[in-house]
């Protein structure tokens, strides 16, 4: 059995992926080990239902080399401490990361196997060692509109983005919801009494937002009750880095060109917990009829759902609330726009740690071990 090194697996990230690789049952496949850059020396978690030892130091490069893979969620700043350093000690396992860090790299790829598993393909066949899990957007984006993509009728997208608080990490969750409870505290007896005038419970809510002690040590900026149109670092082209990931990450992974197909649009934080929902503009090569745009895209992948563009039908499945917690990537109201026959509107939502995070990782893995 392959010894398979996990690190960052007590994260927000490596959490969805331990259930996910216990609910497939992954553990029976591989001899693990786990990693910590914490608490070395403490008991490892019994995942397997059976004692695991205790857990490794994480920056233990020669606890690293005896690994024949190995996963990592715990974060940019650790791939870029440990990585190098394994490199340089001559390992030659393979390296799965779901940091950012490597993902532009010549010699990564980057992993989304319903929608690139030939890309991974002949990346495995030409040696490569280094596969890092994609932008939550991008991949989610990709998992919806793979049909198009993989049809060749995809000439440019525009997509704006509703990005829930979890994709920046564990704090900005608990601070959403802080928020939350803050607005809904001032204005209690408000609520309750049916007869209180809804502009000066606004009122109350604006100003708690405003004022110094409302909780914004995370994201900087009210969340609750607003939006942050914002996410990530400044480019010096007035994209944010996340924006700028839209387009570098999707052509990589689609492998082709970097200039290949235009992806542009804003990244906006929304109050969901999460799910990244996303709205589209589709600029598509020739007019295609909807009927065949619905084939092609339920078609794509086991995970993708056409929702009908029906209000009821709308309002029940295409909703983070629906979706949470699921494989699924529901796209939906789809419909040619006023701008001619050949612009298709869309929206899609994918659980950001699932299919935008962990789902990726735990399939290297098994493509890995199936290729053994
Ligand atoms: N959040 C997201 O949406 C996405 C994140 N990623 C990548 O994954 C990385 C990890 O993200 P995320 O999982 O959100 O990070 P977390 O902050 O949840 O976890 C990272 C590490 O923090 C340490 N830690 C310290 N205290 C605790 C605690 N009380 N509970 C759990 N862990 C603790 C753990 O390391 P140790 O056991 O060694 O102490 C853990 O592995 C990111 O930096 C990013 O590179 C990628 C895609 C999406
Ligand atoms: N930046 C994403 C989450 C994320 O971790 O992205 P990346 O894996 O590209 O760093 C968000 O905030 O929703």
């Amino acid at each position: 059995m392959k010894k398979v090194g996990l690190i960052g697996w007590r994260g927000m990230v490596g959490s969805v992926l331990m259930s996910r690789m216990i609910e497939e049952n992954d553990f029976s496949k591989i001899d693990p080990v786990f990693f910590t850059t914490s608490q070395a020396g403490q008991e490892a978690p019994k995942f397997t239902g059976k004692p695991a030892g205790v857990l490794e130091d994480a920056f233990n490069i020669d606890a690293l080399k005896a690994m024949d893979i190995i996963i990592t969620c715990q974060g940019g700043d650790y791939t870029k401490e440990v990585y190098p350093k394994l490199m340089a000690s001559g390992w030659t396992g393979y390296w799965i990361d779901a940091a950012s860090t490597l993902r532009m790299e010549d010699n990564a790829i980057i992993i989304l196997d319903p929608v690139n598993g030939h890309v991974i393909d002949n990346a495995l066949n030409k040696g490569i060692k280094t596969y890092v899990g994609g932008n939550c957007t991008v991949s989610l984006m990709l998992m919806g509109l793979g049909g198009l993509f993989a049809n060749n009728l995809v000439e440019w997208v525009s997509s704006s983005t509703y990005q829930a608080a979890s994709g920046a990490g564990a704090r900005h969750m608990r601070e959403l919801l802080q928020q939350m409870g803050a607005l809904r505290d001032v204005v209690a007896a408000e609520l309750a009494d049916p007869a209180s005038a809804i502009l000066d419970i606004e009122r109350k809510v604006t100003a708690a937002m405003r004022a110094d002690e409302f909780p914004t040590s995370q994201f900087g900026a009210p969340l609750a009750g607003s939006l942050i149109p914002w996410i990530d670092v400044p480019l010096p082209n007035g994209q944010s880095k996340e924006e700028w990931k839209g387009m570098a990450e999707t052509n990589k992974i689609l492998g082709l060109p970097t200039a290949g197909i235009p992806v542009d649009g804003n990244c906006v934080r929304i109050g969901a917990l999460r799910c990244h929902s996303q709205s589209f503009t589709i600029k598509l090569k020739k007019d295609v009829p909807l009927t065949d745009i619905h084939q092609m895209l339920a078609a794509h992948n086991d995970w993708v759902r056409v929702i009908e563009n029906d209000r009821a039908i709308t309002v029940k499945e295409l909703t983070p609330a629906t979706v949470t917690g699921t494989l699924n990537v529901p796209v939906g109201r789809l419909r040619k726009m006023n701008m001619g026959q050949d612009f298709l509107s869309a929206f899609s939502v994918g659980d950001q740690l699932l299919w935008g995070a962990a789902e990726p990782l735990r399939r290297m893995l098994n493509i890995l071990l199936a290729k053994a």
